[in-house]
């Protein structure tokens, strides 16, 4: 299918922290590659998510996007406009929910969301009417009246979401935006997200390490790991990579029993967690290892198991990537 020119282009962007000194010039912590060579496309109307565990280069690669952070090297490109040369014009051309808010602390969410729209360009009357439109939508309107640092924390990302969505940019970029929010509140982003989408072909990049999330949201997804893109595709095309595998999770009581063969012989092949080991198996493998574990002493020391068809997480570990910082729930 021909998509015609992406709405956002990255083109072998590369970002390093310099390494910072400690007392009398000895290294404290080593420079950091946080962008290494990443490229990728994002096209009109797409939800496109970036996965990956805490540290991956997730939020060093969107606020290079959204003009916050100088790269070193490499391309930006946003509706045809160059951000690497022309970092200022981000605000013209895109909304931005950050993983911090504090500039808005002291405001009204009304005030937050309305004064975002000034900054914006919008009139005053228009400001208060998208204001008041925005709230609404989101649910909003009991808690127009509080500052923002003295709301919960899932009410406050809500506030903040709102005003990244006033103006009505062509694109937004939402870091972690349902980070602490409950059912409800989370329902109203991706509710928000999917109306500007039909309405208005509005273009979404998402950071999380939700892979549920990510599986039930994205249109397409970049695994991300130490600052590289190591997969991109729709969550459908990144699970038939592993379509032939399923995932056994097994549970130890305690220590888990080397002395019987079988056992002994999976611990090469899992991912060990505490107590918890996570293989994933051809299927006959992993018939064959649930029935050596759920016979005589292992199973008496299993405390629980689990087999599954291959997630999102099943692919990150397939392609290499450490699964310690992505979240299941
Ligand atoms: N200002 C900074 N100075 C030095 N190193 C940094 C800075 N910001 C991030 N890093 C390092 O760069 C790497 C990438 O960090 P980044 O915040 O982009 O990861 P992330 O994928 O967004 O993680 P998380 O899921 O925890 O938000 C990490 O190793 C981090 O420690």
């Amino acid at each position: 299918m021909e998509r015609g020119v992406p709405v956002c282009a990255v083109r072998d962007l590369v970002k390093t922290y310099p390494a910072m000194r400690g007392r009398r010039g000895a290294a404290q912590a080593p420079a950091v590659r946080a962008s290494d060579g990443i490229t990728l496309d994002v096209h009109r109307g797409e939800i496109f998510g970036l996965l990956g565990p805490n540290g991956a280069g997730k939020s060093t690669l969107v606020r290079q996007l959204t003009g916050l952070l100088r790269p070193d090297s490499g391309g930006i490109s946003v509706l045809g406009h160059d951000l690497v040369r022309h970092p200022e014009r981000a605000a013209r051309l895109l909304g931005y929910l950050g993983q911090e808010s504090t500039a808005l602390d002291e405001m009204t969410v009304a005030l937050a969301v309305e004064t975002t729209g000034r900054l914006r360009g919008l009139g005053a009357r228009e400001a208060r009417a998208e204001r008041d439109a925005v709230i609404d939508e989101l649910g909003l309107a009991d808690l127009t009246g509080r500052a923002l640092k003295k709301l919960s924390g899932g009410q406050r990302r809500l506030a903040c979401f709102a005003t990244a969505l006033i103006g009505e940019r062509p694109l937004l970029v939402l870091d972690e935006p349902t980070t602490g929010m409950d059912p409800v509140a989370r329902r109203a982003v991706w509710a928000a997200v999917d109306r500007r989408r039909a309405e208005r072909g509005v273009t979404v990049v998402l950071v999380t390490h939700n892979v549920l999330e990510a599986e039930s949201v994205l249109d397409r997804v970049a695994v991300i790991d130490r600052g590289r893109v190591i997969a991109c595709d729709t969550p459908g095309g990144l699970k038939e990579m592993v379509s032939d595998e399923v995932r056994l999770e097994l549970v130890w009581r305690d220590r888990p029993p080397l002395d019987v063969p079988e056992v002994a012989a999976l611990e090469a092949a899992a991912h060990v967690s505490g107590r918890r080991w996570t293989l994933r198996l051809p299927a006959d493998r992993a018939r064959s290892a649930v029935a050596a574990v759920t016979a005589g002493p292992a199973f008496a020391a299993l405390d629980d198991f689990t087999l599954a068809t291959p997630s999102l997480e099943d692919v990150y570990l397939a392609l290499g990537g450490r699964a310690e910082g992505l979240v299941k729930a």
